[in-house]
């Protein structure tokens, strides 16, 4: 499928020697040649194009693929396609489509090592981590396949022998749109539940990460879907907006930041068509001084610095109760000082590099800006450079952790989306919860404590979509996932994601004659 510099030439990405190809390719050396655009059961050149961008490998700053934006042309005829295989698709049964995407889900499994090196070639997330996302990718493919034959309607009994009934349909083409940090596993938490339900989807990654929701194509068509029932169209905003406003298109499911969720909402609104906004945040970690330290230190560094602190659900604000604010940060600084940065690809890797050079020139602009503000940079925060030659161009930069913090500055109110943990202290309860929800954003929260009733209090108080008590950024496939406030709504995952991707219809029966007030005389 790929050219390569481990002699694996091009393959095919369903013969056992390309997975080990790819499974066990270095950094440096990979390069996207084939074409990045998938529809009708195969990759494709755009039909039009509307610009070009370049994908980097991060790791070393190198151009791995310069993509055709596709034009209103391309996402028309992936959309012709998407209907196509609508109409086959939304025909099969429950235990029909749970019977491919089970397969779908083992062929996930079967190459998650070779999955998990291209998203970490692309993105620039340790292999370690990569690998994770590839488990909760099956596990969510895994998780709709069963839930698909469940989706079932109500009946009920109405006067005079009448009855009605609910049935659970389909909505039609949907469109995914994608955001960088957990590529692969942003295209299956959006197409697993949309396939279960009987939808075809049209994705479009971020233009930074085009190369592994291509693999998720080629997985789906061996496993068994109609071609064209899971379509990829490369591109930017301009790509973007095309899928948004096109009228055959049911629904839009976009994760990303809050200014482009805005302009989704827009645009989706004026074709009244159903949106899941899936947006950014700058969570709270509330730290009480009954906490169990330890685990409240390694919550702490889940909360912060997991795919280089690219994570929109990072507990970014970390309140401490004062009593323990000093051995907390202590013990925060000590673990932070042994995280491994440098080549994503090696085992012992726990922090590669950020995703582009731009991005990390503002999230140290963030810490500049901190410093001028009065905060107080007690490790890390600088650009890094690996002794391996070939990394020197890389995006790498030291985990950072703030001191001295107050609650109005910058780094405390805006989303860094970057490795900078803010630690701020508290006196009370009350105070912290009042403080913890003075934010727009309402992703997530967490609540390191020994005490149950604390515990589940202060979760009940937290304006945020999920909260996480002694643990962080754990995402089960079973649980919900989303925002409150700015960060969006709808949700991903969860029995509940199949209300957002189908619609229901009642059935009302006469089993008399009917009464009507026009009845002549
Ligand atoms: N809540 C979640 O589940 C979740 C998960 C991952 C990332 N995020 C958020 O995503 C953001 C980082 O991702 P990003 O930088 O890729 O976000 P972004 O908003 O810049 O881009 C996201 C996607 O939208 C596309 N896009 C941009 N402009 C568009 C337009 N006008 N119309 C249609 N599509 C358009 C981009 O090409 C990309 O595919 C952060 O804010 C992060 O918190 C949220
Ligand atoms: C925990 C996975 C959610 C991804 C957010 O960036």
């Amino acid at each position: 499928m790929f050219l390569c510099a481990v002699g694996a030439g091009v393959t095919s990405l369903f013969r056992t020697p390309w997975i080990a190809a790819v499974a066990a390719m270095s950094t440096g050396t990979f390069v996207q040649l084939e074409p990045l655009n998938y529809r009708d059961g195969a990759r494709v050149e755009p039909a039009d194009s509307c610009g070009t961008e370049k994908a980097f490998e991060p790791a070393t700053g190198r151009v791995i693929a310069t993509l055709q934006c596709s034009g209103e042309k391309e996402v028309s005829l992936a959309v012709k396609n998407a209907k196509a295989a609508f109409k086959v698709w939304s025909k099969k049964s429950g235990m029909e489509r749970c019977e491919v995407l089970l397969e779908a889900a083992r062929m996930i499994k079967e190459q998650k090592d070779a999955i998990a090196t291209m998203e970490t070639i692309n993105n620039g997330k340790s292999i370690f981590e990569a690998r994770l996302d590839v488990d909760t990718s099956w596990q969510c493919l895994e998780y709709y396949a069963g839930l698909a034959a469940s989706m079932a309607g109500e009946h009920v009994q109405l006067p005079g022998g009448s009855f009605g009934y609910t049935r659970r349909e389909p909505l039609g083409v949907c469109v995914g749109i994608g955001a960088w940090n957990y590529p692969f596993q942003i295209a299956c938490w959006k197409s697993a539940p949309a396939l279960a339900c009987g939808n075809a989807m049209i994705f479009k990654p971020s233009p930074f990460t085009p190369v592994s929701a291509l693999l998720l194509a080629e997985i789906y068509t061996k496993a068994g879907v109609p071609p064209g029932l899971f379509n990829v169209v490369q591109g930017g905003a301009a790509t973007g907006q095309f899928l948004c406003q096109h009228p055959d298109v049911a629904k839009v499911s976009f994760t990303g930041s809050v200014p482009t969720g805005v302009k989704i909402m827009e645009m989706s609104a004026k074709g009244i068509k159903p949106v899941t906004l899936e947006l950014g945040g700058k969570s709270p970690l509330i730290i009480f001084s009954d906490c169990d330290l330890e685990n409240a230190v390694k919550g702490a560094l889940l909360a912060n610095f997991l795919s280089q602190g690219q994570v929109c659900c990072n507990g970014t604000r970390v309140f401490v109760q004062q009593e323990i604010v000093d051995k907390f940060t202590e013990e925060v600084v000590k673990q932070t000082k042994k995280i491994k940065i440098g080549d994503p690809l090696l085992e012992d890797t726990r922090m590669g590099p950020l995703i582009n050079g731009p991005h990390l020139e503002r999230v140290c602009g963030f810490i500049k800006l901190a410093k001028e503000q009065g905060a107080t940079v007690l490790y890390g925060g600088e650009q890094y450079v690996p002794t391996d030659p070939k990394l020197k161009f890389g995006y790498y930069m030291t985990p950072c952790i703030l001191t001295n913090c107050s609650d109005g500055m910058t780094c405390v109110r805006e989303e860094i989306f970057g490795p900078v943990m803010s630690i701020l202290s508290f006196e009370t309860e009350a105070e912290v919860l009042e403080r913890a929800n003075d934010t727009t954003f309402g992703l997530a929260a967490g609540i390191f404590t020994r005490d149950i009733q604390r515990a589940h209090r202060v979760a009940a108080e937290l304006q945020a979509g999920t909260c996480y008590i002694n643990n962080y950024n754990v995402s089960p496939v079973e649980l919900p996932f989303g925002g409150y406030k700015k960060s969006g709504f709808g949700r991903e995952n969860g029995r509940v994601t199949l209300e957002y991707y189908s619609q229901l219809k009642t059935v009302y029966v006469e089993m008399g004659n009917v009464e009507s007030p026009f009845e002549s005389q």
